[in-house]
């Protein structure tokens, strides 16, 4: 199997129908079980045009909440198997039916004398038997957060709350869930997202279940909340919190907490909860080195070799590439041993380095993406000669406008940030002017040739740091 071979099985993909079971499936993958059950779940296939895709959810509220937050990873994904889509619009299709189904369900279990409201969290409050504490592989950079998990364990409430932080895919999640796991025969353990916590939070008060919701919450011995990030901005959520956090405190009941930034640093969360978070004991996880790379790499693929009876042997020079080049986070360390081993199962042998590097690509180039939203911020005013307060600023006259819109359609197609973020980022615009934005360039572009010449000096600068080639 040669590297053009493997590219060409990538192309042929897009000449397939686009088959939503299997997006849905990918979604699932990349933007985690959460997520995809609380949000996209809920997305149905209506059909596809040839360029856009037709979606549909069953409210307003679910599609806007979608488009501020999922809509380009559901691009990207839906690109791998059509990548002449370049858009996806939704259709608000109301489902009584299923607001049926479902009225009926909560009417028998109340009959029953089982708490629907309970066995909804249950379903969400799954912990995974994958993530012990036993293959949570330990180097410098995550050994505090290791060991503060394992005390909690030992000793609830000796630091309470356990506050562990660190970016994306570096092993909060795993080590929440070893906490779970270690504690769960002997407490009552509740294990959830901040995004599910929400979710929750809001359809009980739909249904008039909150006394349902705190009960629930407040009942716990062990509270695991995740990427508590996610409560940013969501005052009625985190009020709601912060009471559930107190009670539980009060109670001597353990609360372990994870994010992606340390308490101080959290935007758009009220200070009394900053404030609390901090008073417990805090720890982070940083980027993985070499070392604790190189020992994931290599105890995974040990692992897997014992699975698939030694039949997967790969070399000590590939164990290396990836543990020298994949250096943005474990999840995507783990991720490219576990495509090296399809690799070999779908082919029959073990790829060498430069199939590695065609399997690898889009990890590979992850680190290489230096392109930040200060950079095509600085450029941009640089080209249009205004400064960057101006750009940043709330004014509207015509010469500011164009550069601003600019280069908020510059962050959209050059970096991978969602259009909340790009709005925080250009002085917490909302994410229905970045929208606007995108599209007056788009517009712009396919009839004025200035435009387009513009934006192609301009991603030239920002790309390659050239003028005039593109
Ligand atoms: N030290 C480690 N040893 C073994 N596996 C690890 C380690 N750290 C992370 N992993 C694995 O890497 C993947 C990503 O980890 P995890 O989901 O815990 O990251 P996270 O920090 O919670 O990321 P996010 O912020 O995206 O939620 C998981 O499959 C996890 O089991």
């Amino acid at each position: 199997m040669t590297s053009k071979n493997i590219t060409q099985n990538i192309k042929d993909l897009s000449s397939e129908a686009l088959d939503w079971a299997v997006i849905q499936k990918d979604m699932k993958n990349k933007l985690g079980r959460d997520i995809y059950e609380s949000w996209l779940r809920k997305i149905d296939f209506v059909e596809e045009m040839n360029s856009y895709v037709l979606l549909s959810v069953s409210t307003r509220f679910i599609r806007d909440w979608i488009t501020s937050r999922y809509l380009d990873q559901i691009l990207q994904i839906v690109k791998i198997y059509k990548k002449d889509l370049t858009r996806i619009e939704f259709k608000i299709i109301e489902k009584n039916s299923e607001n049926e189904i479902e009225n009926n369900i909560t009417k028998k279990e109340n009959n029953e004398n089982v708490s629907f409201i309970k066995d909804t969290y249950l379903q969400y409050n799954r912990i995974d038997p994958n993530k012990r504490f036993d293959n949570f592989i330990t180097g410098t950079s995550n050994k505090l957060a290791y060991e503060a998990s394992m005390k909690v364990s030992e000793n609830i409430s000796h630091y309470n709350p356990l506050y562990i932080y660190g970016g994306v895919g570096m092993g909060k999640t795993h080590l929440l869930n070893s906490i779970g796991l270690s504690l769960k025969e002997k407490n009552k353990v509740m294990f959830i997202s901040a995004e599910r916590f929400m979710y929750q939070f809001v359809k009980s008060i739909k249904s008039n279940d909150m006394v349902k919701f705190k009960e629930y919450f407040r009942n716990t011995d062990i509270l695991l909340i995740d990427d508590i990030q996610f409560m940013n901005g969501k005052e009625a959520m985190q009020e709601e919190f912060f009471h559930t956090f107190n009670a539980l405190l009060d109670k001597g009941s353990q609360v372990i907490i994870s994010a992606d930034r340390a308490p101080n640093k959290l935007s758009r969360i009220q200070d009394r909860i900053k404030s609390r978070f901090a008073g417990g004991l805090v720890v982070d996880i940083q980027k993985p080195d070499y070392e604790l790379r190189s020992k994931i790499v290599k105890q995974k693929t040990e692992e897997l070799n014992i699975f698939y009876s030694n039949q997967i042997n790969i070399s000590e020079e590939i164990q290396k590439f990836i543990s020298t080049e994949i250096t943005t986070s474990i999840r995507e360390l783990v991720g490219a041993i576990n495509r090296v081993v399809s690799f070999s199962r779908i082919y029959n042998k073990v790829p060498n380095l430069s199939e590695i590097k065609v399997v690898l690509k889009d990890l590979l180039n992850i680190g290489e993406n230096k392109v930040t939203i200060d950079l095509i911020q600085s450029t941009v005013c640089k080209f249009f000669k205004i400064s960057k307060s101006e750009m940043l600023s709330s004014r509207r006259s015509r010469y500011l406008v164009r550069p601003r819109q600019t280069a908020i359609y510059l962050t959209k197609i050059l970096t991978s940030k969602s259009l909340p973020e790009i709005g925080r980022e250009f002085s917490n615009r909302d994410h229905t002017t970045i929208i606007h934005s995108v599209k007056t360039i788009e517009k712009l572009k396919e009839k004025d040739p200035e435009m387009t010449n513009n934006i192609n000096n301009l991603k030239n600068q920002i790309l390659y740091n050239k003028e005039n080639e593109i």
